[in-house]
């Protein structure tokens, strides 16, 4: 400890050798310290919705448009401001729309400058917050002298208007307005909302989470908790046979086995050949439709429907065994192929006999049904090795490492994907292993622990660290789940849909109370008089709150998802926390990117205020702000021995 201080402040003589010098940063930390502190925005469950996710990044959950009645109302009708607003959304492909709309040189012309002012004005109103060289980077470098230029110039005098003129005379003149607006509004949606979470579920369902990835590994600030979906991705990566299994059924479920082949280059051949030897056409495993233009028909439908059902036996298979490898896991009962009748006809659960329907057993050997046969084992084990190897994977899942966690605890609020698992009475239960309870906080820690070795240690498929990440999807304690047991099997093959229920944990009841959620704040050393908890996870459905426990916890599931949209009734929500408190935005389902752009259809309805604060948040009261302070005492101490 002590040489660590000693350490700090010989870099600090270092950096700041001179009287002058400490005295300067001190003033610049300070100034900082009394900024509003800058927008957090959440998001969660975007579930490989590309174009929606990338549709509320643009218009920054709603907050450009505020922005823009803000500063326009009275001099913009709410027509014009719609259209400037995407412009600040879509400034390629707008401006591309505009400038063919304009027959005459000089209606473009004054519509250049026209934008060049309004944009340089919403510019100047949303870079208020930030310092200038905050700002700086936030720019186009190519544009960063012009900008500032406009941006901080006084214009009063006759002389300083000639001077502007010039400028934006030259800007189009020489050809380079479009960029220079483009690089302007890519600007603006940066500033509006400083730092990004995403609480979890990236993958799955939707089309084209890979794209989500490279997108947010773009992004300035952004910060990402892990959902169970996404753990078949980063499981996957970490070589487990069983992550990779019950992905790929997700994928065939879906029609999305494309990200697989084409984002992820990991080729299904194989598969397919065992899936056209032993299955035949099957209805129970036709998929689920989420983009009508994505429709398969003929051929291809039964080729998917073929790869669903072997893939489905090979999970079922691979989980079994798992079940035996790890009893202290307590799954026991989730082992259903050795519950089938000799002819396959109907399945016994708990006393109680069931028919099977749209059964597919025909690999299963009735009196060894958990064993892979021989080029089933092949068939997986050469998937996991091509998942374990696929270089684009590993980009998206490093990133994933680097920018994940179990949970996060920013700015006074606690942001898991799940829940914390608990019994009915609200005390905290876990997972017993090696003869320790790991419960609470302990029991993210374990978790991310192991998953930060099977990543990144671990050369083996069946280790406990490799076995947990399939936990963490299906098992009873898992945070992740927070489900007693997925129920996917009986999904499949029984009628009877009381054997679908899945039973929800505790969390779930005693969430709505803040008694609750004060106790879980504590356990993870956040305020409970002040913080929150926030979720993604369960959707929102018609007629719930997204907002519990007297407002300290949070719903925020996106709805991004299409297969939850007729039960939500809504897009689902993002939320925002800026200086003035925490606010909740409802979004209506997106359509088309190109119809966004066309019609200019926004998706936010309505932004409801959770909690306002009594006097104007700043930098100081932030997590960055308490690094800020230390730093300043340091140089204040500095300062005296000098
Ligand atoms: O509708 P599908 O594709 O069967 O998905 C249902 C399954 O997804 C899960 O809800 C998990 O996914 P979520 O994290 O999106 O809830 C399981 O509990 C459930 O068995
Ligand atoms: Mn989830």
């Amino acid at each position: 400890m002590f040489i660590t201080q000693e350490l700090e402040r010989e870099l600090l003589q270092e950096k700041y050798p001179t009287r002058e010098a400490v005295t300067t940063e001190i003033i610049n930390l300070e100034a900082i310290l009394n900024l509003p502190k800058s927008t957090e925005a959440f998001m969660s469950d975007i579930h490989g919705e590309f174009a929606a996710f990338d549709h509320i990044l643009r218009n920054a959950s709603g907050n450009i448009t505020i922005k823009i009645q803000d500063l326009f109302n009275g001099k913009m009708t709410p027509k014009t401001q719609k259209q400037f607003a995407f412009l600040i959304y879509y400034p390629t492909e707008r401006v591309r729309i505009i400038k063919n709309s304009f027959d005459d040189p000089d209606d473009l012309k004054q519509w250049y400058l026209d934008t060049f002012e309004n944009l340089l004005d919403m510019l100047k109103y949303c870079a208020t917050k930030y310092t200038r060289s905050k700002v700086r980077k936030a720019m186009a470098p190519e544009f960063v002298y012009i900008t500032e230029e406009l941006l901080y110039g006084d214009f009063s005098t006759e002389d300083k208007h000639k001077y502007y003129a010039q400028i934006t005379d030259d800007i189009i003149g020489l050809k380079t307005a479009d960029q220079f607006i483009i690089a302007l509004c890519h600007t603006i949606q940066r500033l509006v909302v400083d730092h990004l979470h995403v609480v979890g579920d990236i993958y799955d369902r939707g089309p084209a989470p890979d794209k989500i990835m490279d997108r947010l590994m773009r992004h300035h600030s952004v910060d990402l908790q892990w959902g169970n979906h996404d753990i078949l991705w980063l499981g996957g990566a970490a070589g487990s046979s069983l992550c990779v299994a019950n992905l790929l059924r997700i994928c065939a479920r879906y029609n999305n086995l494309s990200i697989v082949e084409d984002a992820y280059g990991i080729n299904l051949r194989h598969l397919s050949l065992l899936a056209e030897k032993y299955y035949q056409d099957n209805p129970g495993f036709a998929p689920k439709i989420m983009h009508e233009d994505r429709r398969p028909v003929g051929a291809e439908l039964t080729q998917l429907t073929k790869i669903h059902q072997a893939i489905a036996i090979i999970q079922f298979k691979l989980e079994g065994q798992a079940i035996d490898r790890r009893p202290e896991f307590k799954m026991t009962k989730r082992k259903l192929l050795d519950k089938l009748s000799d002819d396959r006809q109907s399945i016994t659960l708990d006393g109680k006999t069931y028919p099977i329907i749209n059964g597919c057993f025909q690999t299963v050997d009735p009196k060894d049904p958990y064993t892979l046969l021989p080029e089933e084992q092949d068939v997986i084990d050469q998937l996991t090795q091509a998942f374990v190897n696929s270089e684009k994977l590993h980009k998206h899942m490093d990133f994933f490492m680097k920018k994940g966690s179990m949970y996060l605890t920013y700015n006074g609020n606690l942001l898991i994907h799940g829940c914390v698992p608990v019994n009915p009475k609200g005390e905290m239960e876990g997972l017993r292993l090696n003869g320790k309870l790991y419960k609470g906080k302990a029991l993210f820690d374990l978790l991310e622990q192991n998953l930060r070795t099977s990543y990144f240690k671990s050369k083996n498929g069946d280790d406990l660290s490799t076995d947990l990440l399939w936990y963490l999807w299906t098992g009873p304690e898992s945070p992740l789940f927070g489900k007693r047991a997925m129920t996917t099997f009986e999904r499949y093959f029984i009628e009877d849909k009381a054997t679908h229920v899945e039973v929800t944990n505790s969390y779930y009841k005693l969430r709505h109370e803040a008694w609750f959620i004060e106790n879980i704040l504590k356990e993870f050393g956040v305020d409970a008089d002040t913080g929150h908890v926030i979720n993604g996870h369960t959707p929102v459905k018609k007629g719930q709150s997204p907002i519990l426990a007297d407002g300290k916890m949070l719903v925020i599931d996106g709805g991004f998802a299409r297969a939850y949209q007729k039960t939500t009734g809504i897009g689902g929500y993002t939320l925002l926390y800026n200086s003035y408190g925490l606010q909740l935005v409802t979004l209506q389902p997106f359509t088309t990117r190109a119809n966004a752009i066309a019609q200019l259809s926004d998706i936010v309805s309505t932004k409801h205020v959770v909690e306002q604060e009594l006097a104007r948040k700043t930098v100081a009261e932030t997590d960055i702000g308490t690094k800020l302070k230390r730093q300043v005492r340091q140089l204040q101490e500095l300062l005296e021995d000098m």
